[in-house]
């Protein structure tokens, strides 16, 4: 009988010894790292990894329905294993649970439950496995969790709902849940192709932006007339790319610090977009004091400036962000944080941004959403009816041609009145019709109206003008020195005469 001490010993060279002939390696991957409160990210991206790819060929499997994510996901259950084939060499992973070292009371909830995987592998495929086969099971495991989760619509506005806004300053979130998609946005088809082969150059460009020394990221402009789709494009780009969206209230952030630590919050692969960017604050930093009237005369096209919500802070005080924070924001030193962000701005009035903000590499692309086009109609039929072709078409495209309405008034003719009344195709095409027909003729006569207008003023000032010239005809000594001075003095004296 050997004392119990040696026997322990002997046992223990005998596993070194056999650890050491053995061919095969181990490498261990469990769920808490160094850092004991997260997650090992490689854990997760192994986890993912394997249910994706190998969970089929598993005995033991487990389903869960894991946070933040949108499916169920099956993965390998505890004790069990799998074999995976890479590039010819043959690999087992192994999952268990940690048993804890000491019996030591944990600080960490959980932590007793730690799980982990084992590698196993033959020592000559040590290189293979190591240089490429880890890489590429972080990479696919990132991709099924990109893929998997839910995504998510941030607000900085207080009473966004949802997450952990609380009464703090900061980003709440609710779950993302717009439909929009390419296919189902009415648009330019060519414009649209461009949009889409931009996003896939961007979205596979890492390594082309790290080459050209650029931050990872792409500015959007979306501009064009109330309900032409620009909000739908924008849920359009977070379906297509998988990103979450941060939907920024430029007019609730007090100061450009706070500005900046949104900024930092906001994880990658997300599209941040600031709405209606000539409303949320007074950025024309220098025009700022020259106040001037809003409304250009003549510019009537695209009018339609929206009511202010009740409690919306007036624009002077709204804001004080400046011009410069947000340039900071969007393209400074801190814009290369986090990386694989899309900045997308929209507005209805592109000539009111200030040309700093909008210049290419800040907004890299500037895309313009217009009236309903004949294209644009058929995407609509297409959704809305389901008809490809119709009797009425060259009625409604030639009426397009000539009328300005958006694909939004377009969509609302197409859409049935109500579950009971439900119409048949060719009357919500003779409806739409009759409502071109009439935003033609309104339109008509608006510019009719217009024009009179137009002449009307002439006439006044031509008026004014004459009789300006007989005031200046008349001998007036004292008010000489007056004269030569500006229209408003002018004005003064004609009326104080
Ligand atoms: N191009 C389009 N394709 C499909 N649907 C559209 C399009 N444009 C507008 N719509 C429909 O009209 C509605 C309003 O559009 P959206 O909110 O995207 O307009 P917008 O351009 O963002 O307007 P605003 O400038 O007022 O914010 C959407 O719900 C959508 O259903
Ligand atoms: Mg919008």
């Amino acid at each position: 009988h050997l004392p119990a001490s040696l026997t322990h010993r002997l046992s223990s060279w005998a596993n070194t010894l056999t650890s050491y002939l053995s061919p095969y390696l181990e490498i261990t991957i469990s769920e808490h790292g160094a850092d004991r409160f997260q997650r090992s990210e490689f854990f997760l991206a192994a986890e993912a990894y394997l249910s994706d790819a190998c969970a089929r060929r598993a005995r033991k499997l487990k389903a869960e329905l894991g946070k933040g994510s949108k499916s169920l996901q099956v993965s390998v259950g505890d004790d069990d294993h799998v074999t995976d084939t890479f590039s010819g060499a043959d690999l087992w992973w192994h999952a268990s649970k940690k048993i804890p070292r000491s019996q030591v009371m944990s600080w960490y909830p959980g932590m007793e439950e730690s799980r982990l995987y084992k590698l196993v592998f033959h020592r000559r495929h040590r290189d293979l496995v190591v240089g490429e086969y880890l890489p590429h099971v972080l990479d696919a495991g990132r991709a099924v969790t990109a893929k998997n989760r839910q995504r998510r619509l941030f607000t900085n506005g207080s009473g966004g709902g949802g997450g952990g806004g609380g009464g703090k300053k900061g980003w709440s979130h609710v779950a993302f849940e717009h439909p929009a998609t390419f296919d189902t946005l009415a648009m330019d088809p060519e414009k649209k192709q461009e949009v889409v082969d931009d996003l896939d150059m961007f979205r596979d460009g890492k390594d082309y932006y790290a080459k050209v020394g650029k931050a990872w990221k792409r500015g959007y402009l979306l501009f064009g007339p109330p309900g032409t789709g620009k909000s739908t494009m924008i849920a359009a780009i977070a379906n297509y790319l998988d990103y979450d969206v941060y939907d920024l209230e430029l007019t609730t952030v007090t100061s450009n610090t706070e500005l900046r630590k949104l900024f930092i919050e906001t994880k990658g692969k997300s599209i941040i977009v600031i709405e209606d960017i000539d409303c949320s604050a007074d950025l024309t930093g220098k025009r700022k004091d020259k106040k001037k009237p809003e409304d250009k005369p003549g510019g009537g096209g695209d009018g339609d400036d929206r009511p202010k919500l009740p409690g919306e802070p007036e624009k002077e005080e709204s804001s004080k962000v400046t011009l410069s924070g947000l340039l900071n924001f969007i393209d400074g030193l801190w814009s290369a944080c986090g990386g694989e962000r899309i900045i997308v701005f929209t507005t209805n009035h592109k000539d009111k941004l200030d040309p700093a903000l909008i210049r290419r590499g800040r907004m890299d692309k500037h895309v313009e959403m217009s009236y309903c086009c004949f294209e644009s109609f058929k995407v609509l039929a297409k959704n809305y009816l389901d008809i490809a072709e119709h009797e009425l078409f060259g009625e409604i495209r030639s009426l397009l041609e000539e009328t300005e309405m958006s694909p939004a008034d377009v969509a609302e003719n197409l859409m049935p009145v109500s579950k009971k009344k439900k119409r048949d195709t060719t009357a919500c095409l003779e409806g739409l019709v009759e409502a071109l027909k009439k935003a033609k003729e309104d339109a008509a006569a608006a510019a009719k109206a217009k024009e009179e207008e137009e002449v009307k003023q002439k006439a006044e000032a031509e008026a004014n003008e004459a009789a300006k010239k007989e005031e200046e005809a008349a001998p007036e000594a004292e008010e000489k020195k007056a004269k030569g001075g500006d229209d408003e003095g002018k004005d003064k004296t004609s009326e104080s005469t």
